[in-house]
């Protein structure tokens, strides 16, 4: 059986960690190449050693520079429940996330109409997979809600944007108030600090997920126990 994406939070916060789930990402639209030279699958194996319950792993190729291919090859390599960050449109899409050894799928409430985001929501679940709700404003959130969402994304920045503006985990701080009730809550997005993912689960968020501040440490490992520590 494998440990679903959420147990696998759960049981990093008991363990006295702040859960932090490392995005692998090869780009981004604000920063450019992240990887500099590195293998992906090698630092998400790293990052497993390093503690790491959970993994995301961003699939979209023309701005992140991800891929199907490299999804299937972390799912494989690092037995961990993996998350498949992309923008999801349809059932065909949930299929190949499931086929590619994904536990999880986002989806964005900010890409589709509230019908489609219910109907996808069902058909992950039927899948098999573990959907996790993605909200940047409170309006978003209360969408999130009415899916009966039970694993739910606070996004620091807008999405819309290609993230490519300023996010802070206030934004978490603003929104944590209206998160579905006993919903897990991610805090996503542009936290760089261990200071900064302390205040995002001071704010109500039961995980956070960092991307590119992992990226640009000279080591990774380090860094991701230090943002992991002080809860
Ligand atoms: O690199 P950061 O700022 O730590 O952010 C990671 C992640 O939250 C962000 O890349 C993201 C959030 N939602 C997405 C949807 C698709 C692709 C990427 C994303």
């Amino acid at each position: 059986m494998n440990t679903r994406f959420s147990d696998a939070l759960l049981a990093r916060k008991k363990a006295g960690f702040l859960p932090v789930i490392p995005d692998i990402k090869c780009a981004s639209p604000k920063e450019g190449d992240l990887l500099r030279g590195r293998d992906p699958v090698e630092a998400a194996k790293l990052l497993a050693k390093a503690g790491a319950p959970a993994l995301s792993v961003v699939t979209e190729p023309k701005n992140f520079g991800g891929s199907l291919e490299l999804l299937e090859r972390i799912a494989a390599e690092t037995k961990l429940p993996i998350l498949r960050k992309d923008f999801i449109t349809s059932v065909e899409d949930l299929k190949l996330t499931k086929t590619c050894g994904a536990e999880a799928v986002l989806l964005i409430c900010a890409i589709q109409p509230f019908p489609l985001l219910m109907e996808l929501y069902g058909e992950a679940l039927k899948i098999g997979l573990e959907p996790l709700v993605e909200a940047h404003t409170k309006e978003e959130l209360i969408m999130a809600g009415k899916t009966g969402a039970k694993l739910v994304g606070i996004n620091n920045r807008n999405i819309l944007e290609l993230e490519k503006d300023d996010g802070t985990v206030y934004a978490t701080a603003l929104l944590a108030a209206y998160k579905p009730k006993d919903a897990i809550l991610i805090s996503e997005s542009s936290i760089q600090t261990p200071a900064q993912a302390q205040a995002a689960v001071r704010a109500g968020a039961d995980a956070v997920l960092i991307g590119t501040a992992i990226w640009q440490a000279e080591n990774m490992r380090e860094r991701y126990l230090a943002l992991s520590e002080g809860l």
